[in-house]
């Protein structure tokens, strides 16, 4: 196949929610992406592990069209919406106005508000994006997100800073919003309970390529102590070369 600049077409190939092809990035001399492929289906849950400075930002980067650079073939859902660990919202905007921002469409305020409403927020409207504790911050560019109603939402990293019961009560939400709105997901993340309780995929990057994939056949809510899981996090925990032993 001919290597050629990397497109973002309207439609993925063959109904995909996203298609990667042989995906290059490098910065410099160092190759950081060396041939990618991938794809995830619409209404897929898919979660990326890799060690730090595997290249899961770059790719997320490319498929949300912030990484131009790279080259190899990309198709991505007509609408795609990201949320980072950082929920970079509009300081001098409130909630509501953070949500509505961009928004095409009939009524964008009053979709802005009902986003609000599915992530509990109701209350926070009127609110300056400062005065919101880090788990509101970050349902808030949940709803940024989820209001656009994306084929694919990705997510980088977005309960990385957060305490450990507040992440337990995002995985929830973000389980209940999926099933909701079924959008194709790529969710970046270094923990790998979260990629087994979330995904209904999880690929490792390893060495610029997608080095490994287990599927997660379980239904939701899922227990982290379930013994599908534990074989499962084993394995992927070898694979990010680490001792399963040193973790339990
Ligand atoms: N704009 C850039 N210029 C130069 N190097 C970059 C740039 N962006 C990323 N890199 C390099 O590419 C490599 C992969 O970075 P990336 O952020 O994709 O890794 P990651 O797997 O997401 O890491 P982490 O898990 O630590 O967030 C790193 O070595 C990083 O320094």
């Amino acid at each position: 196949m001919a290597t050629r600049a990397a497109r973002l077409s309207a439609e993925p190939a063959a109904g995909q929610a996203a298609t990667v092809r042989g995906l290059t990035r490098s910065f410099g001399d160092r190759r950081v992406l060396g041939g990618v492929d991938l794809d995830i289906a619409p209404g897929e849950f898919v979660a990326l592990l890799g060690r730090s400075g595997s290249g899961k930002s770059t790719l997320l980067r490319v498929l949300a069209g912030l990484d131009r650079e790279a080259r190899g073939e990309i198709g991505v859902a007509t609408t795609v919406a990201v949320s980072f660990q950082e929920p970079r919202l509009v300081p001098w905007k409130r909630v509501l106005a953070n949500v509505a921002l961009g928004l095409r469409g009939p009524d964008p305020v009053g979709r802005a508000r009902a986003a609000l409403a599915e992530v509990g927020l109701t209350e926070h409207l009127n609110a300056w994006p400062l005065t919101l504790s880090g788990g509101e911050a970050q349902r808030v560019s949940l709803a940024r997100a989820l209001v656009r109603e994306p084929g694919l939402l990705l997510l980088d990293e977005p309960f990385g800073a957060l305490d450990a019961l507040t992440k337990i009560s995002m995985h929830r939400l973000v389980v209940d919003l999926w099933a909701r709105h079924r959008p194709g997901v790529l969710l970046v993340t270094h923990d790998v309970d979260e990629a087994l309780l979330l995904a209904d995929r999880v690929l490792v990057l390893d060495g610029g390529r997608i080095a490994h994939e287990s599927a997660v056949p379980l239904a939701r809510p899922r227990h982290r102590d379930h013994h599908d899981l534990v074989a499962l996090r084993a394995g992927l925990l070898r694979r990010l070369g680490v001792d399963p032993e040193e973790t339990a």
